[in-house]
């Protein structure tokens, strides 16, 4: 898709302006690659690496994991939900394949982040927005993983430049219209599809990270000035995903893919094509918790089609 909008920035009294009036292709996110979404004979769980998801304080961990159980269903290969001690009991009662640690502040969790293997974070569904939620999303993002920053962790962010300067190409920062406002409010306010891609591709440059901005138009901007766009609008269209927890499943399925070796501008498109399409598949009704329950079905519809296409009839997933 062609669409006219900026491209570059350029110094301007009062700060960085976009410059204007060239048109650069925002493309447009379809089904992802199956090969990078199958499993292999003789692989282990670790081949497929492990995400962290860290949840808030009892009685608000339901975002958290509704994240685990997306990245756990996305195929990461484990997934721990880190939570403070007193929610542990809580947790435990609502989880079985996700695995639980007491993470009570940043040093619990710089200590856990000596394990290498946990390759991708998930930081802000349900989180807190206290200091002791701020040292955690600081350690995360000085631990230079793959992090999906979401809900709570990106309204931290804003509110704390020195939180903003640990953001790094590794991020993902996956703001609603509103968060997106908080974050940059001189972005905010575009209006139409390609001016909201423009304020994303600035946003990714300002943060030296990729921002996806939530929509029915879900925009996806890397740092190095990538946009593209995934529209569920007419054919696509998935309204009943304006539902409470939609963006916290989308946040774990991020993870994890990331967790999984995807890049993140990677991650995140493919990330949303699911989403959309799990949506499609349940349909009205839907709730959250519906949406990683429908991922079998999604995946072993694009798997299957992709053993059709090459003509091998075999579904081996
Ligand atoms: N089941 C659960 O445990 C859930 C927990 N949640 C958690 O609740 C906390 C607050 O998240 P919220 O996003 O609700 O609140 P926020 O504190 O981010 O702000 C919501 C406000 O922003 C406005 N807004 C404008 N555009 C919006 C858009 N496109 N989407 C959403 N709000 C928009 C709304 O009118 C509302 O007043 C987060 O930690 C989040 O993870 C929510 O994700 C909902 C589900
Ligand atoms: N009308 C809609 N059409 C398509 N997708 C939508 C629609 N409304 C919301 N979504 C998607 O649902 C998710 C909602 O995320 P978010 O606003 O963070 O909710 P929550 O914080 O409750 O999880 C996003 O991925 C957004 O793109």
């Amino acid at each position: 898709m062609e669409c006219h909008q900026s491209v570059g920035w350029t110094r301007r009294v009062g700060g960085w302006r976009p410059r204007r009036s060239c048109a650069v292709t925002l493309h447009q996110i379809g089904p992802p690659d199956p090969a990078r979404l199958s499993k292999h004979e003789g692989q282990h769980k670790y081949d497929h690496g492990h995400a962290l998801i860290l949840c808030g304080p009892p009685g608000h961990g339901g975002a958290a994991r509704l994240a685990a159980r997306a990245a756990l269903r996305v195929g990461a290969g484990l997934v721990t939900l880190a939570c403070p001690a007193a929610a542990i009991p809580e947790n435990a009662a609502r989880l079985d394949a996700v695995m639980l640690r007491a993470v009570d502040g940043g040093a619990d969790l710089a200590q856990m982040l000596t394990d290498r293997r946990l390759n991708a974070l998930c930081l802000g569904p349900g989180l807190g927005l206290g200091p002791v939620q701020a040292h955690l999303v600081a350690v995360a993002l000085a631990a230079g993983r793959a992090v999906v920053v979401d809900a709570d962790a990106l309204t931290l962010i804003a509110r704390s430049p020195d939180l903003a300067a640990g953001l790094h190409p590794g991020c993902i920062l996956t703001p609603h219209t509103a968060e997106f406002a908080r974050l940059f409010p001189d972005l905010a306010g575009a209006v139409g599809l390609a001016a909201r891609a423009d304020a994303c591709r600035i946003a990714a440059g300002r943060a030296r990270a990729t921002v996806l901005l939530k929509g029915a138009e879900t925009i996806v901007a890397g740092p190095d000035g990538s946009v593209a766009v995934h529209r569920a609008t007419g054919a696509r269209a998935a309204p009943w995903l304006a539902t409470a927890g939609a963006g916290d499943v989308l946040a774990g399925l991020i993870a994890g893919l990331l967790a999984r070796g995807f890049a993140p501008a990677e991650a995140a498109g493919t990330a949303v094509w699911l989403h959309v399409e799990a949506a499609r598949v349940t349909g009205p009704g839907l709730i959250a918790e519906d949406l990683s329950e429908a991922l079998p079905a999604v995946l072993r519809a694009l798997l299957r089609q992709a053993e059709t296409d090459s003509g091998s009839g075999v579904v081996t997933g």
